[in-house]
Order: C-alpha cells, then structure tokens, then sequence
C-alpha cells in the first residue's frame, strides 16, 4: 500500500477505543457479577480477541449498535476451563492469567500467533508462582503455557520494569488472593487497572510507588464508557503537525495522564496541540477515566530527549518520536526504552532498520535511538513486520515524506485500529 506526499490535513475525527481499556471493560466485565453495559468498546483484533477469550470462560457477550456491548460473566470465582488462543495481544496474554490462577481448579492452555510466541511470560509466571501459583511455559519462559487453579497468597513485589500489564497481572490475582497483595513501581505506568478496581468497590490504595489490595468478593461495575484511544490518535497527530498547513480535531480522546506522555513530548518539540490534560499526579488511585478533545496545528520542530521516567507514559507511541525526529532541527534521544525490544516486534530494531530505509539518519542504542533531524525523510519502502505500529508509521511518513512510502504488511494495523487507513484519507485535503 502507497502512502503519498499529501497536502494539509484538515477535519474532526474520533479515534477508535482505547485498546487498553477495552482489554480491561471485557476482562472486568466478565468478572462481575452483574451484567457491565459497555460503549465505545474497540472492534479490532486483538479486542476479539478478548472477547472470545471471555466467551471461552463462560461470559455471554451482547453486541449492540457499533462498540456497544454487554458482558454477562460467569463472576470473580466462576471462570470454567478452557483453551485461550490470545492472537497477537501481549495485553490479553499477560492480564488474563492473574485472574485464572487463583480459580478453585481448573486448567487453561494460553497460546497465539507466531510473533506472541516470541513474548516472554516469565515476567507473569514469576510473581504470580511466589504467590503459589500453577503455570507451566514453554522454555519456562514463552507462550505455549498452562494454568491450573489455587488458592493464592498475597505478596509483595517489586515489579523489574515499568509495565502496566505485569501490573495488571498480579492485582488481579491479587483479588482471589488470600491477605495483602502490593506492587511497587519503579515508574508510574497506565493506571486503567487501578481506575476500575476501585469503581468495581475494591479496597485498593497508592503509598508512593506502592499500590496495595485486599481479596475481594464481588466487583460491581455498571456502565463503563471507553474514550478513544491516544495510542492510535498519535498517528493523526503526528501526520498533522509533519504536513504543513494541517489542522485537526481529535474528539473523545482519553486525557488519563499516563497516556498522553506523547502529548507532552510533541509540545516539547514544539508542536501545537490545544487541549486540557489530566494533571500527573501519583499519590492516590482516581477512578474516572478523563476525556479530551485535541486541536492541533502543523508546526516546526525541534529535537528533544525523552527520559526514562517518561517511556511508560508514551511506550506504544516511541515510534512516532523517532519518526518527528527526522523532522525535527537537532537530535532527538530516548533512553531507557529496551521494552520497546520484546513488543509485537523489535520496536528498537524494525523502527531505526524502516526508518533508514526511508532515508532517516538514525542509529539504535541497548535501549533506544538516537535520531539527527534532516528535516525531511525521502521516502521508499518499509515493512510493517506484522506490527501494526510499523505499519501505521509508515502511512505517516509517506505522508509528510518527498517521494511517498510503500508499506508492506499494511494489514497490521487491524490489530489495534482496522479503520486507520481511511480515517487518515478523510483528513486529506
Ligand atoms: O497494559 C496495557 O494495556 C499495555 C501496557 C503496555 O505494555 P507493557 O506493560 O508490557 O509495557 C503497552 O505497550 C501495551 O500496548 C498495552
Ligand atoms: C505493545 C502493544 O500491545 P500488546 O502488548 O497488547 O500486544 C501495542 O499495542 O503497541
């Protein structure tokens, strides 16, 4: 698929879901003991994926109009056996083991495609054993792996990385866990898990980096509505402050502060983007999810250095980083990202490899990239590898690119956001 130098980018536009969130609506929503009414939920794969996994366990799944579903679950304790082929979600994979392990019995096989059988669960598998847990992987450390149900115990631990979804994982069994469960951050992370628990009426509470729980009987939920998701605005956002003489609107966009450390970097560099973000602020667990609308103006850019704190808030859109660096006067740096080395690919070595193909002046580091701005990229061929990130930056470089970009492998993008490719049409002018 050709991706050609364009003009201006110009329209109002609602990005599609929050993967994250909707990962967690299906997941919590089965959980429940009451039916969860869930809008603005995502229609992509890896959120198929979700809700066939909940299906597997025995939730009945609704669907209404467009992104309007209702989970009926089989509730906290009531999850039957099954086999989970998660697809190609890290999320699903790594979130959904928290809650099996502390069933009473029970066995599930978790396994997916050929890039999430790359992914470790080591990082999963460890907590979760010390808190007695039954897992059996592959190379003890990769997806084909098994779970058995047992009675769990509360732990503490301190979490290797700053990782949402290991996060994630260990609250979760934490629920079904007898006593105390604590994790302790080395960087705040996506905090979806967190908001939830604490509407579904769960006693959780933040000490700094410390987040704690308490077993649980039932959660209640009700409504949840998902915002679109920043992750996949980023791309609209960054073709329109690279194609000169843009200006676009992103409607219902999540303001949740551990997702828009993008947001804050683009400003940085010296982009236009006019819209209230929540307010960073670690010190206790809130449990609204914030919405925004995003107004944003092509501009010059200047090169900048993203900081370790920073690459949990903005990890899925690091690629995108890269990409404005090549536009941007200067260097631009990110450090402390070797994360991006275990996604649905080697972010670290697909993005420098596609993006010097492209003409960019960029090397890799242990655990990032350093890019010198050129102030244009001339464009060529890149290929997606089957991440739908790649994919999805490379129709954004062949937009603001001399000669336009080829994509291949431009089907990725349905992983996370199947409708990309016309959304970006319809902004251009
Ligand atoms: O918890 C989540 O929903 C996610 C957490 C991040 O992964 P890590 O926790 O592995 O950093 C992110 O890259 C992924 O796209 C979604
Ligand atoms: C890393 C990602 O997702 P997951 O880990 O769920 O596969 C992503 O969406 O960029």
């Amino acid at each position: 698929m050709k991706f050609d130098p364009s003009g201006p980018l110009k329209g109002t536009l609602r990005a599609p879901g929050d993967k994250s969130m909707s990962h967690r609506a299906a997941l919590f929503g089965a959980m429940s003991a009451d039916p969860v009414h869930v809008t603005g939920y995502l229609d992509a794969a890896d959120t198929r994926s979700t809700l066939s996994a909940v299906h597997a366990l025995g939730a009945l799944v609704e669907e209404g109009a467009p992104g309007t579903l209702t989970i009926r679950g089989p509730g906290l304790r009531g999850a039957g056996d099954a086999h989970i082929d998660v697809g190609n979600a890290g999320t699903l994979m790594r979130l959904l083991p928290g809650w099996l392990a502390g069933q009473r019995g029970g066995q599930w096989t978790f396994d997916g495609d050929e890039s999430i059988r790359r992914r470790p669960v080591d990082r999963i598998a460890k907590p979760l054993r010390a808190m007695g847990a039954d897992i059996e992987a592959t190379d003890d450390r990769l997806p084909p792996f098994t779970v058995r149900g047992t009675q769990l115990r509360g732990i503490e631990y301190a979490l290797p990385v700053a990782s949402a979804q290991i996060k994630s994982c260990v609250l979760m069994a934490g629920l079904l866990a007898e006593g105390t469960t604590t994790v302790v951050e080395p960087e705040p992370s996506r905090d979806h898990t967190e908001r939830l628990l604490a509407r579904a009426g769960c006693h959780i509470t933040r000490d700094g980096d410390r987040i704690s729980l308490t077993q649980h009987d039932e959660l209640e939920l009700g409504a949840i509505h998902v915002p679109g998701d920043p992750s996949s605005a980023a791309f609209h956002i960054a073709a329109a402050v690279l194609v000169k003489g843009s200006r676009i609107v992103i409607s219902d966009m999540s303001a949740n502060w551990t997702r828009v450390g993008f947001v804050r970097i683009l400003e940085r560099m010296g982009g236009v983007v006019v819209g209230d973000l929540e307010t960073p602020d670690a010190s206790a667990i809130r449990s609204d999810e914030p919405v925004t609308e995003l107004d944003v103006t092509a501009g010059p850019l200047v090169g900048t250095v993203v900081e370790p704190h920073e690459v949990p808030l903005a990890i899925d859109e690091l690629p995108l980083v890269a990409l404005l660096g090549c536009f941007a006067e200067g260097e631009t740096v990110v450090t402390g990202a070797a994360e991006l080395r275990v996604k649905e690919s080697d972010r670290i070595a697909t993005v420098v490899d596609g993006l010097r193909g492209l003409g960019a002046d960029i090397e890799a580091t242990d655990d990032g990239f350093v890019v010198q701005g050129t102030g244009g990229l001339r464009g060529g061929t890149i290929a997606s590898h089957g991440d739908h990130r790649l994919a999805m930056l490379g129709a954004v470089a062949g937009l603001a690119s001399a000669e336009g970009v080829t994509v291949d492998g431009m089907e990725a993008a349905a992983v996370s956001y199947p409708g990309f490719e016309s959304d970006l049409r319809s902004l251009l002018t």
